[in-house]
C-alpha cells in the first residue's frame, strides 16, 4: 500500500461513513477535575452535526470517575482501585444522563455500552458486541462506550480508553478514528517543554516516531497521556484506519478535514477485524512453547498449532483465553486463543492427532490453537 498524502488522509476522515470518536476525561472536566457540562455540550453539538449529516458515530467517552467523585463528596479523584470503581459506578449514570439530555436537543438517541477486555475476547461475546453496535448504528443511535470500570480487575482491564477506542474502530470497521484530548496536537516533545513543535502529519506511526518524545498524562484526570494515544493510532493504522488527534474544541473542524491537530495515515490495508482483535485486545494469560518445525509452520501464516509441535505450556488459562506462542529460544511468534485449558495440555504435548484420539479421546483431536485464532506478531 503506498503512503497517502496528508491531504488525502484528511479527506478520507472528512468523508468517513462510520467514525469512532474518543474523548478523554481531561476534555470533559474543569481544572478542579469535576465534569464540565459546557465542554460536554460543545462536544455533543459537534458530534450531532456529523451524525445529522449522515455519518454513523460511535463515542468512546471517559469521565465516569470525574463525574462521580464530586457528588460523593471527595475533593479529588480517588487513587485506590476499589474507590475508583465505586466512583465510576456512581459517575457513569450521571455522565450518561448528561449525554442523553445534550443529544436529545438534536433528536438523537444514545445507547450505553460498558465493556471489559474479558467480555470481548471470546468469539461469541465479540460477535454479540459487534451485532449490538451494528444494530444501534442502523437505528441511528450514537453508542456511548466506556470501560466497565466497576467490573474490570487490574489484570484484565483495557486500562485506558485510547486503546479501547482503536479496538472499537476496528470492530465496527470505522473509516476514521478521532482522538480528542486537552492538547491540540501531537508535539515533538511534551508541550510543556520549550521548543516542542506541532506534528501535523505522521505517515507511518509504526516506525516513524523515533524522534518524538512522549510522556504520560499531563492532567490530574487523564490516565494514559500521549503514550496510549500513539498506541491507539498504531492499532488503528495497522487496521487500515486513519486517525486524527486534536483537542475537543477542534472536534468539528477535525471531522471536516480541516488542517488541525495531527493526522496519522493507515499503514496497512484493512485486515480481518477479528484477527486484529486477538492481536491487540487482551494480554496473554500463558505461553505455549513450540519446536522448530511448528515455529516454521506458524511463521508461514497458515498453519494451526498442533499438539505434536508443542513442547511446554506455562501459565494458568482456560480454553478461549489469549496465549503467546513462543519459540524454544523464547521469541514471541504469535498470539492466539487457546483451544484447551492449560491443565489439559501437558498430556497432549508432542502427540499427533491419531495418538490424541486413541489415548485421550476424540475431543482432544483438535489443534491447541486453530489458525483462525492465531495472529503473527
Ligand atoms: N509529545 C507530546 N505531545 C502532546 N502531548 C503530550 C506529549 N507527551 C505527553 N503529552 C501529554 O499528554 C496529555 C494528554 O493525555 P491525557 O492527560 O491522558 O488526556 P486524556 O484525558 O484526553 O486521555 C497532554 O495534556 C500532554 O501533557
Ligand atoms: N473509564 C475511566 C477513564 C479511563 C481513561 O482512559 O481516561 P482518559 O485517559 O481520560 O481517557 C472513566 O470513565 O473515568
Amino acid at each position: 500500500m503506498s503512503t497517502p498524502s496528508q491531504a488525502e488522509v484528511r479527506q478520507a476522515i472528512a468523508g468517513a461513513g462510520t467514525i469512532v470518536v474518543k474523548v478523554g476525561s481531561s476534555s470533559l472536566t474543569q481544572p478542579s477535575g469535576h465534569l464540565d457540562p459546557d465542554k460536554l455540550d460543545a462536544l455533543v453539538t459537534a458530534l450531532a452535526h456529523v451524525r445529522l449529516m449522515g455519518a454513523r458515530v460511535v463515542l468512546v467517552s471517559s469521565g465516569a470517575i470525574a463525574a462521580g467523585f464530586g457528588p460523593l463528596g471527595f475533593d479529588a479523584r480517588p487513587s485506590d482501585v476499589a474507590t475508583q470503581q465505586a466512583t465510576a459506578a456512581v459517575g457513569q449514570g450521571l455522565l450518561m444522563a448528561r449525554y442523553e439530555t445534550a443529544f436529545g436537543r438534536f433528536g438523537i438517541h444514545v445507547g450505553q455500552i460498558l465493556i471489559t477486555a474479558e467480555d470481548t475476547i471470546r468469539a461469541t461475546q465479540y460477535r454479540n458486541v459487534e451485532r449490538t453496535l451494528e444494530r444501534l448504528l442502523d437505528l441511528g443511535v450514537i453508542p456511548i462506550i466506556n470501560e466497565n470500570d466497576s467490573l474490570a480487575s487490574n489484570e484484565i482491564r483495557f486500562g485506558d480508553n485510547d486503546r479501547l477506542s482503536a479496538l472499537m474502530a476496528n470492530l465496527v470497521r470505522a473509516d476514521a478514528l478521532v482522538l480528542l484530548t486537552d492538547v491540540d496536537a501531537l508535539y515533538t516533545a511534551p508541550p510543556s517543554q520549550p521548543g516542542s513543535k506541532r506534528v501535523a502529519y505522521v505517515p507511518n506511526v509504526v516506525d516513524a516516531l523515533g524522534d518524538i518524545q512522549v510522556s504520560g498524562s499531563g492532567s490530574k484526570v487523564g490516565t494514559g497521556g500521549m503514550v496510549t494515544k500513539l498506541e491507539a493510532a498504531r492499532v488503528a493504522a495497522v487496521s487500515g484506519i486513519p486517525t486524527v488527534l486534536t483537542c475537543a474544541a477542534n472536534a468539528g473542524p477535525a471531522m471536516m478535514g480541516d488542517p488541525v491537530g495531527t493526522v496519522f495515515a493507515p499503514v496497512n490495508a484493512r485486515g480481518s477485524a477479528r484477527r486484529l482483535w486477538i492481536g491487540f485486545a487482551a494480554d496473554p494469560r500463558g505461553t505455549i512453547v513450540v519446536d522448530a518445525g511448528a515455529a516454521q509452520a506458524i511463521r508461514g501464516g497458515r498453519a494451526s498449532l498442533l499438539a505434536a509441535g508443542a513442547l511446554e505450556v506455562h501459565g494458568d488459562f482456560s480454553a478461549g483465553d489469549p496465549v503467546w506462542v513462543d519459540s524454544e529460544s523464547g521469541e514471541h511468534l504469535a498470539r492466539g486463543l487457546a483451544g484447551f485449558d492449560s491443565e489439559e495440555i501437558p498430556q497432549m504435548l508432542g502427540r499427533n492427532t491419531a495418538q490424541l484420539k486413541r489415548f485421550l479421546g476424540p475431543q482432544f483431536a483438535h489443534p491447541l490453537v486453530h489458525r483462525d485464532n492465531l495472529v503473527l506478531v
